[in-house]
């Protein structure tokens, strides 16, 4: 039995805010109360002056395997999720093979089996190779454990295999996960940043595709004014659509960034502050519910090329939570409670993962323990990730992950377990 002692637990399904002890036993949660009494045998550890929040979920990460694995691994992708404070991931098909198949699915399950440190859930292909030609078998995929389906930065221009991509989202209820990206309209931006309607087009394309399919929409990583107002619109119309926003959509813009270094290129591309404001304002009324970090791990050498040749991305898994606290509830935004909702409960809720995403007993013992006051200057030398690649080097982040639980193991301890007393 481990014992969480005098820790702040914020805990968004049950409302919970305030100082608690939580017990664990094997892998689950038992017990959530004010003071729990230490008996034989129980490993104590006192998080005096720490917060207890459910372990972070993030629907969307990019960890590479199989195929890239010199941008990443599932082993070092998921110690990195463990020191951003992640415990499920959702993992994005664009591998190679892409995960496209039982058999793609079934391989990368060993990895994660042998390999991972926490819960990976992979979002199978809408298409084959996520090249937009020949649909994958949805039945097929959702049966080997795909909690999703989605061709991520291969748009699916094809109407009809959304339209088909919707309906098996409906019959197996679960969302189809859309990266928004007009490829007829970005193709001719090789070389320059690509413009807001390439994503918005895409956006209220899906709204009415899901709407005509009674299908289930999650839009990934958005970024622009009109996509917003298309999820709020969908929303108010009942329909099933849910947002996701990405930390460097909320916490950079043009104006804070220097576009032309290709640690800035990533898709969709940070933006104007028009733009980003709107985002947080997204976030605020809740429109967008979650955040995600799109973490797209690149080798060095693929971001030192020429802006057109350079790849998109941005590693980020690690300093997600750094920089969501100091961008979102350091400025007033939004309270400690609503960011905890939208990295645990919100996004358990979109991916329906059971028994995770809070702090209560009979839940699965994934807890992340962070202290808020601590200044944390982001810099990617410190990342265990492969993918050193981010625009966040230098940026005074707030917030630090001490302690990372995982089915009541300990996955990540900031200095192996030295900052707790633990008897
Ligand atoms: N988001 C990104 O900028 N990059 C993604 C691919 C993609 O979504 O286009 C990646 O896999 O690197
Ligand atoms: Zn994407």
């Amino acid at each position: 039995m481990v014992l969480l002692r005098n820790g702040t637990v914020v805990n968004p399904k049950t409302g919970l805010n305030g100082k608690m002890d939580v017990l664990i036993e094997g892998d689950k949660i038992v017990e959530v109360s004010n003071s729990i009494e230490i008996r034989e045998g129980f490993q104590v550890i006192d998080v005096k002056g720490n917060y207890v929040f459910p372990g972070f979920i993030d629907l969307h990460v990019h960890l590479r395997e199989p195929g890239f694995e010199s941008k990443e691994t599932i082993f070092t992708g998921s110690r990195a999720c463990a020191k951003g404070g992640y415990t499920s991931v959702v993992c994005m098909p664009n591998t190679s093979p892409a995960l496209h198949s039982k058999e793609v699915l079934e391989h990368l399950k060993k990895i994660i089996e042998s390999d991972s440190v926490i819960s990976i859930y992979p979002a199978g292909a809408i298409t084959m190779n996520i090249a937009g030609n020949e649909l994958s078998n949805h039945d097929e995929l959702f049966e080997t454990g795909a909690v999703a389906l989605s061709d991520d930065g291969h748009t699916t221009m094809n109407s009809d295999f959304m339209r088909k991509a919707f309906l098996s989202s409906r019959k197996w209820n679960r969302p189809v996960m859309t990266h928004s990206e007009d490829h007829e309209v970005t193709k001719a931006f090789r070389e320059k940043i690509y413009p807001t309607n390439a994503e918005s087009d895409i956006v209220e394309r899906d709204i009415s595709l899901c709407k005509e399919t009674n299908g289930i929409l999650h839009v990934s990583h958005v970024s622009t004014d009109r996509a917003i107002d298309a999820i709020k619109n969908a929303k108010n119309e009942g329909l099933e659509v849910t947002g996701e926003a990405a930390p460097h959509h909320f916490a950079l813009s043009n104006q804070t960034v220097d576009m032309t270094s290709t640690l800035c290129k990533v898709n969709p591309p940070i933006r104007s502050e028009n733009d980003r404001l709107k985002v947080v304002d997204a976030i605020k009324n809740r429109i967008i519910e979650v955040i995600a970090t799109d973490h797209a791990p690149h080798e060095l050498s693929s971001k030192e090329k020429s802006y057109g040749d350079a790849s998109f991305g941005i590693s980020g898994i690690e300093s997600a939570f750094s920089v969501s606290y100091k961008a979102l509830v350091e400025s007033g935004a939004i309270d400690l409670m609503h960011l905890i909702e939208m990295l645990t409960e919100k996004p358990a809720r979109i991916a329906r993962l059971e028994n995770v995403g809070s702090i209560e007993p009979q839940y699965v013992a994934d807890i992340v323990i962070a202290d808020l006051d601590q200044e944390v200057l982001i810099n990617s030398d410190t990342f265990v990730s492969k993918g050193k690649n981010t625009p966040f080097n230098g940026y005074p982040g707030k917030g630090d992950i001490l302690m990372t639980i995982h089915h009541g193991k300990v996955v990540y301890s900031k200095k192996s377990g030295r900052n707790y007393v633990i008897r």
